[in-house]
C-alpha cells in the first residue's frame, strides 16, 4: 500500500479506538492475552494492555514493511551508515554477535573480539592483584549501562571487587566515592570514548592524583593517544570506536567494571543474551517480532493516542537503574525534530521517560498514574523466578505487579468522583523467568532494537546528539567568568553570575 494509503488507514484506526477502552477490548476477543504475547527466549512480553488490536497492528506492520523495517534492521548490523550526520555505522550488535555480513562488519567484529581477549588479560590480573575496590569513571554512556548492570547482576557478583562509580563533575560525587577507600588497593577506570568530556577528565584527574599516579589507572577509549597522554599505560588502555554509540557501548570494553564484578563468563552471557535478541530482531517476520512490535506500540502511543511519556516499571530492585539508562537510550536517540533528509518529521517524536522501581513507586507517583490527567503509557517488567529465598516478599512483589498492570487498564467505577479510576491505560508486561545476565542481556537489545526501529519509523537518526553540544560550549564559555575572569552570558545569566561572585 502507498505511503499515503498507510498513513490515512493509521489515522482511521486512531479515529476508530480513540474511545475504545482496554477492558473491552480485552472481554471482546478472548485469545487476546494469548495472541498478544511475545516470547523471545528468556524475555516474555505481553501487549494484551495497550489500546490497539489486531486489525491496528496489522496496518502497523505494513507501515513497518513501507519503512522497509527488516532491511533496515539488517543494514544497522551489516554496518551500513546508519549514522549520517557523522558518516558512520553503529555497530553495537558486532560487539556481541556475528550477524554482520560484509567487510566493515566482520572487521568490527574481529576487533570487538581482540578487544574482549585483551580485556579478559586485565581482568586476570586485577584479580590476582591486592586490588580490592574499583572506580568507574566516566558520564553518559560510559556510565549508565555499567552502573545499571553492575547493581542488576550483583547476585552474581562474587564479590572479589567493590565497584564504585562517579559520573557528575559534582566534587561531591567522587569525594564520598573515595572516602573510606585505600588508594594503595583502588583502582580506576576512565570509561570516554572521545576522552574529551570535561566531567571524566576532572574527576579522572583527581583520582589519579589521589592514586599516587597513573600504576593502577585504566582506560577505555577510542581515543587512545588522549588517554596515553592523560598518564595511563598503553597497556593498561582498552579500545572503543567511533562505530559504538555512547549509549549502546556497554557490550565493549565500556563493560570492563561489568566483567570485574560478574567475571568474564557473567559478560560473555550478557553479551549472548543480547546475540540470541540481535538473531531474532534481523529474523523473525515483523508479525512476530519483539523489539519491532515494541516499537510500533511506542510509535502508536505517540501518535495515534498523543501519549507524551513513557513510564519504566521494574518490578525488581535490582533494575532500579533501567529508567536512569533508557532515559538515555531512549531520550537521547529519538530526541530529534530534524529528520535524516533535513525535513520536518512532521508528528511528534521522542516520549518522555521516566520511572522508577516498584513497589516504592507505588507509594510515590502512582497516585497520578491512577488518576492524573494524563495518561501514561507503562512498561512493567517483573522477574518470575528471584534470587533469594523470600517467597513471601516475592509473591507479594509479583501480585502488585499484576494488579498495577490491571488496575491502571482496567479502572474502577465508584459513585464518588475521587473515588473513581479512569483506567484505560495502557501498559506492556514484560517477565523474565529470572534476571541473569543472559535475560538481561536480551531485555536491553530488545530496547536498543526497539528505539532503532522507532527512528526509522520517524526517519531520524538514532545515533547521533547534538543538542548536548551548545550547553557545553556555553559551560566552556562561562568557566572563566566564574572565576572573575572577563565577562560571558545574557543578561540574566550575568545577573546570576553576580549573585553566585557575591556569596562565594
Ligand atoms: O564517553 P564520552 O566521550 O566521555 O561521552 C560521554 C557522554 O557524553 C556526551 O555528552 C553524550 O551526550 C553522551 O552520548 C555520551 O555518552
Amino acid at each position: 500500500m502507498a505511503g499515503e494509503a498507510l498513513v490515512r488507514q493509521f489515522l482511521d484506526h486512531a479515529e476508530r479506538l480513540a474511545g475504545a477502552r482496554i477492558p473491552d477490548l480485552v472481554a471482546e476477543d478472548p485469545a487476546r492475552a494469548a495472541s498478544m504475547a511475545l516470547r523471545v527466549g528468556p524475555v516474555y512480553a505481553s501487549f494484551a494492555r495497550q489500546r490497539i488490536d489486531a486489525p491496528t497492528l496489522a496496518t502497523l506492520g505494513e507501515l513497518a514493511g513501507h519503512v522497509r523495517l527488516s532491511l533496515a534492521l539488517r543494514a544497522l548490523v551489516d554496518g551500513a551508515e546508519v549514522n549520517a550526520s557523522e558518516g558512520r555505522p553503529a555497530l553495537h550488535t558486532a560487539l556481541r554477535s556475528d550477524l554482520g555480513r560484509g567487510e566493515v562488519a566482520g572487521r568490527a567484529h574481529a576487533d570487538a573480539l581482540a578487544a574482549r581477549e585483551r580485556m579478559a588479560g586485565l581482568v586476570a590480573s586485577l584479580r590476582e592483584s591486592g586490588v580490592t575496590d574499583v572506580v568507574n569513571i566516566g558520564i553518559g554512556g560510559s556510565d549508565l549501562g555499567p552502573r545499571l548492570v553492575v547493581d542488576a547482576l550483583k547476585d552474581f557478583n562474587d564479590g572479589r571487587f567493590r565497584v564504585h562509580f562517579v559520573s557528575n563533575v559534582d566534587g561531591s560525587e567522587v569525594q564520598h566515592a573515595l572516602r573510606g577507600l585505600d588508594p594503595a588497593r583502588t583502582a580506576a577506570i576512565l570509561v570516554s570514548k572521545s576522552f574529551g568530556t570535561q566531567e571524566t577528565l576532572l574527576n579522572g584527574a583527581l583520582v589519579r592524583d589521589w592514586l599516587g599516579g597513573g600504576e593502577r589507572l585504566y582506560a577505555v577509549s577510542a581515543n587512545v593517544p588522549a588517554a596515553e597522554a592523560f598518564g595511563v599505560d598503553p597497556a593498561r588502555v582498552l579500545p572503543m570506536w567511533d562505530w559504538v554509540g555512547g549509549r549502546y557501548s556497554l557490550w565493549s570494553a565500556v563493560g570492563f567494571a561489568i566483567a570485574l564484578a560478574v567475571g568474564m563468563d557473567g559478560f560473555e552471557a550478557l553479551l549472548a543474551g543480547a546475540a540470541g535478541m540481535d538473531a531474532h530482531a534481523v529474523e523473525a517476520p515483523l508479525d512476530a517480532n519483539l523489539p519491532i512490535r515494541h516499537a510500533l506500540v511506542a510509535v502508536w502511543n505517540r501518535n495515534a493516542l498523543g501519549l507524551p511519556t513513557q513510564a519504566v516499571l521494574p518490578y525488581d530492585q535490582r533494575l532500579a537503574h533501567l529508567p536512569a539508562y533508557l532515559q538515555q537510550l531512549v531520550m537521547e536517540s529519538l530526541g530529534k525534530s530534524v529528520r535524516s533528509d533535513g525535513r520536518a518529521p512532521g508528528v511528534a517524536t521522542v516520549p518522555v521517560v521516566w520511572g522508577g522501581a516498584g513497589t516504592t513507586a507505588q507509594h510515590s507517583f502512582f497516585q497520578a498514574l491512577h488518576q492524573g490527567t494524563d495518561v501514561v503509557p507503562a512498561d512493567f517488567i517483573g522477574v518470575v523466578r528471584p534470587a533469594h529465598g523470600y517467597r513471601g516478599n516475592h509473591d507479594a512483589l509479583l501480585a502488585n505487579l499484576l494488579a498495577q498492570a490491571e488496575s491502571l487498564g482496567n479502572g474502577h467505577a465508584a459513585d464518588d468522583p475521587q473515588k473513581t479510576y479512569p483506567g484505560n491505560r495502557p501498559s506492556t508486561l514484560f517477565l523474565l523467568d529470572e534476571l541473569t545476565p543472559h535475560s538481561l542481556g536480551a531485555l536491553l537489545a530488545m530496547y536498543e532494537h526497539s528505539v532503532y526501529a522507532q527512528s526509522v519509523l520517524w526517519g531520524i537518526n538514532a545515533f547521533d546528539q547534538w543538542g548536548v553540544e551548545l550547553g557545553k560550549r556555553i559551560a566552556g564559555e562561562l568557566l572563566p567568568a566564574l572565576r572573575g575572569e572577563g565577562e560571558a552570558g545574557d543578561v540574566v545569566t550575568r545577573a546570576l553570575l553576580e549573585e553566585i561572585r557575591a556569596r562565594r
